[in-house]
């Protein structure tokens, strides 16, 4: 028999992968960034957060379960989520006195991520997602993607990108109280559909340097910090907006790889140093630099978050230049399979296959997918937990 006393709603979240870069908190309690930042929504139909959220009067404690073993929501983070969600359905229920009072209910939360977790592949960014987009679902709020962004952000900067699908900017904002520090969509995915990305997985162990600490210590630490957070950042993002709207490949990958680079190279520059490139991360540089010389104009992008891992973006028109080539290296690796077995594995012509030998070995996995959508709903039924409030599996 179901329990009538179980609330629970249940989401979906995509994750991003940005072509400019958030790096460096303004403050640490808020969450705020040092400069705003872009990204991609990639698609759900390959790498996604499911999140049922669930409340009841019978619930002891707030309680999280991540892929199927009990996880911490003591953290400060995690806290804020949960109080500010509350506070938006108490306004709701102030108004409302029919209204049951699930702001005072215990909230329990199963979520899956269906991607290695904290192996800098934005699992943070589809976790937070999934999490509010949740509970604001239960609370029936009304609360916009931008005004809910406020509060994801809160729980992992990168997060409150993900409440968009296509391309989404987080603009920095001014204000003390970071009230203005929210997510904003540039262009639905529909805008640019032929946008598509290859990740190869290069190792998906858990990182060494969290991006919380490696970003406190780069701007405690780097001297070349400042001049990309306030010069070279606020520049690139207008550039980066003009060339998504004009759909301009060629600025995106320039731009995109410049802030990739520049990215990593004030981690360098941080004391201690931070690597999260690797050798193979950087012979992916060298094939996507060869692809691009090879063919003469700019037809892949690479770009790398906090660990070794390559996100190379390019335009469907150019699948055979871009895939051809990865899949000659790393054809052997699973990833390649149904959708893509007509790629045939070829270099463009005068590529210099001397480059590909070095990338050949590190890659464990591809992951092939396009731009996608925001959060979505998923169906009662399909919820995280069974009629007694029980965590069951989302496969
Ligand atoms: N589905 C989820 N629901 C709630 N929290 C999650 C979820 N998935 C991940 N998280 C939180 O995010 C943390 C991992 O974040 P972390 O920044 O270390 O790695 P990442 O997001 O995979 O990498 P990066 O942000 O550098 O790309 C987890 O330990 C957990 O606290
Ligand atoms: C390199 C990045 O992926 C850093 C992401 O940092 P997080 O959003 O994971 O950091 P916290 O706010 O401390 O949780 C760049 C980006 O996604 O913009």
């Amino acid at each position: 028999m179901a329990n009538p006393s179980i609330y629970h709603a249940t989401a979906t979240a995509p994750v991003n992968i940005a072509v400019i870069k958030y790096w460096g908190k303004a403050s640490t309690k808020l969450n705020t960034p040092t400069n705003s930042s872009l990204s991609v929504t990639l698609s759900q139909d390959d790498l996604r957060t499911i999140t049922t959220a669930s409340c009841s009067a019978s619930f002891e404690s707030d309680a999280l379960w991540l892929n199927g073993t009990p996880h911490d929501v003591s953290n400060a983070r995690s806290q804020a989520c949960f109080a500010e969600l509350r506070a938006l359905r108490k306004a709701k229920e102030d108004k409302d006195s029919s209204l049951p009072p699930l702001s005072t209910y215990k909230l329990h939360l199963i979520s899956e991520n269906n991607f290695p977790t904290a192996a800098g592949l934005a699992s943070s960014a589809a976790g937070f997602a999934a999490f509010v987009r949740a509970i604001a679902d239960l609370y029936e709020l009304d609360e916009s993607p931008t005004e809910l962004s406020r509060i994801a952000r809160q729980g992992s900067g990168s997060a409150c990108r993900s409440l968009f699908g296509g391309y989404v900017a987080w603009e920095k904002g001014d204000r003390e109280d970071g009230q203005d520090s929210l997510a904003v969509q540039i262009e639905s995915e529909s805008h640019w559909p032929t946008m598509r990305a290859a990740i190869l997985v290069i190792s998906d162990a858990k990182k060494g340097v969290s991006s919380t600490s490696g970003m406190q210590a780069t701007v405690a630490t780097s001297t070349l910090f400042p001049n990309r957070a306030n010069f070279v950042v606020p520049a690139r993002m207008e550039a980066m907006k003009k060339a998504i709207v004009e759909k301009d490949f060629e600025t995106f990958a320039e731009l995109t790889m410049a802030d990739s680079n520049s990215f990593h190279a004030v981690c360098l520059d941080t004391i201690p140093p931070i690597f999260y490139m690797n050798d193979t991360s950087r012979a992916a540089v060298r094939v996507v630099e060869e692809i691009n010389r090879s063919a003469g104009k700019k037809v892949a992008a690479y770009t790398f978050d906090a660990g070794p891992n390559a996100v190379i973006y390019y335009d469907e028109a150019n699948q055979d230049l871009v895939l051809g080539t990865l899949k000659k290296a790393t054809s052997n690796v699973t990833g390649w399979s149904d959708k893509y077995t007509h790629i045939n594995a070829a270099v463009p012509e005068g590529f210099n296959e001397a480059f590909l030998e070095p990338l050949a070995g590190g890659v464990s996995r591809v992951i092939l997918t396009g731009v996608g959508s925001g959060p979505l709903k998923v169906p009662k039924e399909k919820a995280l937990i069974d009629e007694q409030g029980n965590p069951r599996s989302a496969t």
